[in-house]
């Protein structure tokens, strides 16, 4: 199977713009406050209506924020469409309960929405510099708590790409972990259409991106569907010759 193209909107108007752009998948994050910023809420259900207005076959995930985060807040009712929510891991690497505390929150959120939700674990490949599990430990957690998938993301939005911190074999490894596992495996970190012939190689379920939708491939301008097109045609391109 292709991988599916994940986008990362901040609102219903970029919520457009990726779905005229044929994203396979909605992402709703701000980018303004990090790799997982969480949106408003308000944000996240308007998108989430938009999806159940179009009726249109396009999933939706979320970012939560850190983990962290929510040590000392009352996490909100995530509205229903939800297919996937990921919550971060910077700042849990000296916690030894780490596990717990991470399983914790995520039940926090089960709770507040009164319903069981896919997880998507976050290994940050910068782990050093988010100070969280490094991604060995991240794959084996997401595989015992029975997380939907493993994303493989950058804390830090600096250029520095997923193989500038991972090794090829060491992604390969992990991947193979992962689908062993029946987990899905997605990859980010300001991947450029012209990285799209390697990523394919290893198989990767979710292409995930923000910076490549963007004007001037800025993440924080706005998502342009041209941007989008020419993304999903590197895709499609890198598909039929592998
Ligand atoms: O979930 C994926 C991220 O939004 C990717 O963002 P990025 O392409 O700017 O690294």
């Amino acid at each position: 199977m292709p991988p599916q193209l994940l986008v990362s909107v901040r609102n219903e108007i970029e919520a457009e713009a990726a779905l005229q752009g044929g994203c396979d998948i909605l992402d709703i994050k701000e980018p303004a406050r990090g790799s997982l910023g969480m949106a408003d809420i308000e944000a996240i259900s308007a998108v989430a209506d938009v999806i159940q207005q179009q009726q249109v076959d396009v999933e939706v995930s979320t970012a939560l924020g850190e983990t962290t985060d929510w040590y000392a807040a009352a996490p909100p009712a995530l509205p229903a469409g939800i297919s996937y929510a990921k919550l971060g891991t910077a700042g849990l690497r000296p916690d030894l309960d780490w596990q717990q505390r991470w399983t914790g929150v995520r039940r926090q959120f089960e709770l507040a929405a009164n319903r069981n939700i896919s997880w998507i674990a976050v290994a940050y490949i910068d782990w050093e510099l988010a100070d969280s599990p490094p991604p060995l430990e991240i794959v084996a957690a997401a595989a015992e708590a029975g997380c939907a998938g493993v994303l493989f993301d950058t804390f830090a939005k600096t250029g520095r790409g997923l193989f500038d911190w991972l090794s090829k074999p060491q992604l390969r490894a992990l991947v193979n972990d992962i689908h062993s596992a029946d987990q899905l495996v997605a990859v980010a970190g300001q991947i450029a259409a012209e990285n799209v012939p390697t990523l394919i190689d290893f198989a990767p379920d979710i292409i995930a991106i923000r910076s490549a939708a963007c004007a001037e491939g800025q993440r924080t301008n706005a998502i342009h569907a041209e941007a989008i097109r020419y993304f999903k045609t590197a895709m499609h391109n890198a598909a039929i010759a592998n």
